[in-house]
């Protein structure tokens, strides 16, 4: 099982391509950076994988079957800004068990305090928001995380502690990830491969292997 995109382009409506020719492949377990400067369709593509955009060109293909639309629960995304992906008007308990149950020692492995499931979430920091946001993002059915500047807003420590988290699950459970981020030290720590932006072909390629996440877990 894995997650592919076949040659697929994008444009917004009435705006030029943001890319095309995108082929990319993410296998099981493996954790691939994403990496390009501010604009260049990082997040769009992180958003066609999870199936919140469709592709003008092109396919997503997950588990084999051949899609035009990418939409499937098996890939989660979890973006930059947890306040605009939780319904302001729930408590923190039902926005976490919308989807599934977290178990206490993932909630606990993230740093998510038991106190805080009866608060509403404008009642927390954005990082303890972006906490919940990350574990509703780990279901039973998730196989694929994109993580979109995931841990940006927190402090180096934390974010440190978070991404161990989180890559300790995924490697358990043999997720595939994209992780989005500016910061090239953090690709570099965890991930396997690495791809970036080529502004000439509107399009990404690979940069080469870098050490593997092995190390950092
Ligand atoms: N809803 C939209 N409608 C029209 N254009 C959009 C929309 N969202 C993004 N864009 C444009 O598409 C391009 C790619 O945006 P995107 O957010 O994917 O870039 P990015 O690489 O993630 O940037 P950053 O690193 O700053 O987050 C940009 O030129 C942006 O202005």
């Amino acid at each position: 099982m894995q997650l592919e995109t076949r040659n697929i382009g994008f444009r917004y409506p009435k705006g030029p391509w943001v890319f095309q020719g995108v082929d990319l492949v993410i296998k099981p377990g493996e954790i691939v950076g994403l990496i390009g400067p501010s604009g260049c369709g990082k997040s769009t593509l992180g958003r066609i994988l999870a199936g919140y955009e469709i592709p003008n060109e092109g396919n997503i293909i997950i588990q084999d079957s051949l899609q035009s639309v990418s939409h499937s629960s098996s890939v989660q995304l979890v973006f930059q800004h947890p306040e605009k992906a939780v319904n302001p008007r729930w408590k923190m308990e039902d926005i976490l068990n919308e989807g599934w149950h977290p178990d206490d020692k993932l909630l606990s492995s993230l740093g998510i305090e038991k106190e805080w499931l009866h608060r509403w979430p404008h009642e927390l920091s954005g990082g303890e928001l972006q906490r919940f946001c990350i574990a509703r993002s780990l279901g039973p059915n998730t196989r694929f995380l994109i993580a979109d500047e995931m841990t940006t807003m927190l402090d180096a420590i934390t974010q440190a502690q978070i991404m161990h988290a989180v890559l300790k699950i995924a490697q358990k459970r043999e997720l595939g990830m994209l992780i989005i981020s500016h910061e090239w030290h953090l690709i570099q720590r965890l991930c396997n491969r690495v791809v970036q932006w080529d502004p000439k072909k509107l399009n990404f390629y690979e940069t080469g292997f870098t050490k593997a996440y092995e190390q950092f877990a």
